[in-house]
């Protein structure tokens, strides 16, 4: 069985899209990926999978019941934490996860005290005096209280310092190992790459690839931009895997997919003055699967 299923899953907002024709599966244990720009429709495909919203067309299940009609029972076993936190300001930070937790009926004091701790959150202050990163930390500590199966994770580590986004993972993943299934949507490449097994591209409204990150990683791109003291020529980058070179005085960029190794040889025949290799941005990686695909 699978942890998430969705079938060909549509929405429509009105006449705009959402998302059109998602398909995905998710293991049991699997940390699974979510990735796209900015209104590719992630939010969208988690909301209908909450039930939050009403799909158009398609289904979706979750631990193999529908999400329409047994969603309430399907939220019970379900840690989400949405891109924006809204509160009620005046309550104190633990008497709202005191009340979030009256909804699972189970005593989950001890875990709101222990993931405090962690995450460095103060239980007595007021949601009203919380700064906009520690407003996440009371809806991280909320998602998972009641220690899901599981965590659904939008756009996550926005506004957390780098240390925090750590501890954030460190407590993802150890979730994981204690068995829940982790979805995480996120634009940016890199945390997708550290946390998840798995990974789907959404683009525009669809799906344009599932794959695991070891073969993503295989077939990725690097972004070399070159310094040299002297004049460069194009044909000093002639070398299989190179596009979008662009060369220009004494500066070239380009993109490199293959044996690193060759590469560095290559460039052992320049006099660099500087030399960076960058991870491809998210648009790059982009741009390969539409090539390959289209
Ligand atoms: N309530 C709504 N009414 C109309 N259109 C909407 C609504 N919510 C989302 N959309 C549209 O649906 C598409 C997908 O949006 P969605 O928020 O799901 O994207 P996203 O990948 O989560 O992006 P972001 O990272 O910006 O939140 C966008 O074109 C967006 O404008």
């Amino acid at each position: 069985m699978h942890i998430i299923e969705t079938e060909k899953l549509t929405k429509y907002y009105g006449k705009s899209r959402g998302i059109i024709d998602v398909s995905l599966k998710v293991e049991e244990g699997e940390i699974f990926g979510f990735i796209g720009p900015n209104g590719a429709g992630k939010s969208t495909t988690i909301r209908t999978l909450l039930s939050l919203i009403y799909p158009t067309s398609g289904s979706a299940k979750i631990f193999g019941k529908d999400c329409i009609k047994d969603g309430a029972e399907i939220r019970r076993n379900i840690g989400y934490l949405p891109s924006e936190v809204f509160y009620y300001d005046n309550m104190r930070v633990i008497d709202l996860l005191k009340y979030s937790a009256s909804f699972y009926g189970k005593d989950c004091t001890k875990r709101i005290h222990e993931l405090a701790e962690v995450m460095n959150l103060d239980l007595k202050k007021k949601i009203d005096d919380l700064s906009f990163g520690n407003k996440k930390k009371v809806g991280i500590v909320q998602g998972l209280l009641h220690e899901p199966k599981l965590i659904i994770l939008d756009e996550p580590t926005g506004g957390l310092d780098p240390l925090m986004q750590q501890k954030f993972f460190d407590l993802i993943r150890e979730e994981n190992e204690k068995g829940a299934t982790i979805f995480f949507s996120s634009h940016i490449l890199d945390e997708v790459q550290r946390m998840c097994d798995r990974v789907a591209i959404i683009k525009d409204g669809k799906i344009i690839k599932t794959e695991s990150i070891e073969s993503l990683r295989q077939s990725r791109y690097k972004r070399f931009r070159i310094e040299s003291h002297d004049n460069l020529q194009k044909a000093a980058f002639d070398v299989n895997g190179v596009t979008e070179l662009e060369v220009k005085d004494n500066k070239a960029t380009f993109l490199y997919k293959g044996d690193i190794n060759i590469m560095i040889n290559k460039l052992g025949g320049i006099e660099l003055a500087n030399l960076l290799v960058e991870e491809p941005t998210l648009e790059e990686i982009f741009m390969y699967y539409y090539q390959k695909e289209v």
